[in-house]
């Protein structure tokens, strides 16, 4: 594509060179060889790209995007804008024709449930014979085809890609789980979105957004870029805020609860381990709802995916059909083995909340014990302390034993993380043990495990590597578990 063209409706100084040649990629890491290339230079956490310019130049580029100034050869073409983060998602749009134009996409955010809506409402628009592609956290799936990839929302070159490959093979819709690292880092910038999910807001990536402010207000800006609807549940204290906030907006709110008034919502709600029923409320009709999901969080992420159904006007009955057609969603709540009374459980909950959720939904059906495996990813700042304090809290309280282990510790301090969960679990109570090794913490657990027991493997979920110091194991839980099961003699 013609470098004027790429460079369409933005704003941007031509330092030197022409505007006048071709592009064949776009591309934000130097180490990429490809001839007649435009490379972004990213001002990054740990080093900034403008000084990586002359390796990209040297594998193929022919101009450089900046937002500092920098001297390159004569020959190289260069832009500079204010942000290159930004002007990165608007060049990969022009440069794929900007596909959110022609695909209804869906964007899903909040710290959890985003990868269920998106299960249940591709589902549904299935059911409905629209042909839908997903980007979240399991993937991108594009045709019904995985396509892995590392971050929950990728980077705008490769997310416009993306949708130009669903626009193109003629899907409908898109659901896009964003996340706030993306919205802070402009992944999803210049992105039509029709409609936007909120679920809830609980600390998580204190990291990168410090305060839960700043945290509430990465997410927010989604809402701020939707065309159709806002689809916000009105049981969190953030999407309660996020419902005033919107107020004035121009794009149609519309709420989803269980336990506040909303325009859909749940009553009659009855519960088993295989999963749920309720009544379902919308503004316009009642219907009987059943899923094969267990628990609240789940009737809530349900009631989300239906708002977004429904404002994109499919009918109840595929609603019905497509959401009984979920049977399983990868590392969310999923039963990777069951006998009897007896079960093992792998979920992504990651955070204080969440894992109080999961293991709320499981405690009416055990008869016997609950056993617990999780370990605490976080930073070793204050807010990476408090989520050790609230996980170790939650263990105590809610189970009956906890294996404490290590989650994805990568280069922090293993002793703190160790000492500060099990710190908590003690002052409230709780037995637990420590095993570091998380390979051993399981098999511990099956070792110790009685037959109405219930083992709730949670954090690593979908996750299929261990990081540890810089180094990335595979890391299968349903295999460790599966492989402990064979030689398992109840007492
Ligand atoms: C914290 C974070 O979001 N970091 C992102 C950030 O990395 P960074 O600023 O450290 O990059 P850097 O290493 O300083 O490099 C700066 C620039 O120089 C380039 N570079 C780098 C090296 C080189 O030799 N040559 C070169 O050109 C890089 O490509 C980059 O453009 O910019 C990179 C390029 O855009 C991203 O890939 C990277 O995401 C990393 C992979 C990541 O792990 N992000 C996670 C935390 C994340 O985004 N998570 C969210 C949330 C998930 C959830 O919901 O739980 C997600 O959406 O996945």
């Amino acid at each position: 594509m013609r470098l004027s063209n790429i460079l369409k409706d933005m704003e941007y100084d031509l330092v030197q060179g022409t505007l006048d040649q071709d592009i064949s990629e776009i591309i934000f890491d130097s180490r990429i060889k490809q001839t007649n290339s435009l490379f972004i230079c990213i001002s990054g956490f740990t080093l900034d790209g403008h000084d990586k310019a002359e390796e990209a130049i040297q594998n193929g580029a022919v101009a450089v995007l900046v937002e500092k100034d920098i001297h390159v050869p004569n020959g190289v073409t260069v832009i500079k804008v204010e942000n290159t983060r930004n002007a990165m998602a608007k060049v990969a749009s022009n440069f794929n024709d900007n596909p959110s134009d022609d695909i209804n996409v869906i964007g899903i955010t909040g710290t959890n449930g985003k990868t269920s809506i998106t299960h249940f409402l591709k589902s549904i628009l299935n059911e409905a014979n629209h042909k839908t592609g997903v980007i979240g956290t399991l993937g991108t799936v594009i045709d019904d085809e995985l396509i892995p990839t590392n971050n929950t929302t990728p980077e705008s070159v490769d997310l416009q890609k993306f949708l130009k490959d669903m626009a193109i093979t003629d899907h409908d819709y898109c659901l896009i789980e964003v996340s706030s690292h993306s919205l802070q880092l402009k992944r999803v910038a210049h992105t039509k979105f029709s409609t936007g999910i909120f679920t809830n807001l609980s600390p998580d990536h204190l990291e990168l957004h410090k305060t839960m402010d700043e945290y509430f207000e990465a997410k927010a800006q989604l809402f701020t870029m939707t065309e159709k609807a806002n689809i916000i549940n009105a049981d969190d204290i953030y999407g309660q805020r996020l419902i005033e906030q919107l107020r004035d907006s121009n794009v149609k709110t519309l709420t989803y609860g269980i336990h506040e008034k909303a325009d859909f919502y749940a009553s009659d709600i009855e519960y088993s381990l295989e999963g749920t029923s309720y009544t379902l409320h919308t503004p316009f009709e009642t219907a009987k709802i059943n899923i094969h999901l267990p628990g609240e969080i789940y009737v809530s992420n349900s009631l989300a995916a239906i708002a977004a159904a429904y404002s994109n006007g499919i009918a109840i009955e595929a609603i019905q059909t497509g959401l009984a057609n979920v049977s399983n969603i990868d590392g969310r709540f999923e039963t990777v083995y069951s006998s009897g009374n007896f079960n093992v459980i792998v979920d992504f909950a990651h955070t204080e909340d969440a894992l109080q959720k999961t293991i709320s939904i499981l405690k009416p059906f055990v008869k016997g014990n609950i056993i617990l495996v999780f370990g605490v990813y976080a930073d070793m700042s204050e807010n990476g302390r408090d989520k050790r304090y609230g996980m170790g809290r939650v263990a105590a309280e809610y189970a009956d034993f906890s294996i404490v282990t290590l989650d994805n510790p990568k280069n922090h301090d293993i002793e703190t993380i160790m000492k500060e969960t099990t710190d908590a679990i003690e002052r409230n109570k709780g037995k637990f043990i420590e095993i570091r090794d998380r390979e051993k913490a399981i098999q511990y657990a099956i070792e110790i495990s009685e037959q109405d027991d219930c083992i709730l493997l949670a954090g690593k979920g979908h996750e299929t590597t261990q990081v540890i110091g810089d180094e990335e194991i595979y890391f299968s839980e349903k295999e460790i578990v599966q492989k402990a099961m064979e030689t398992k003699v109840f007492q």
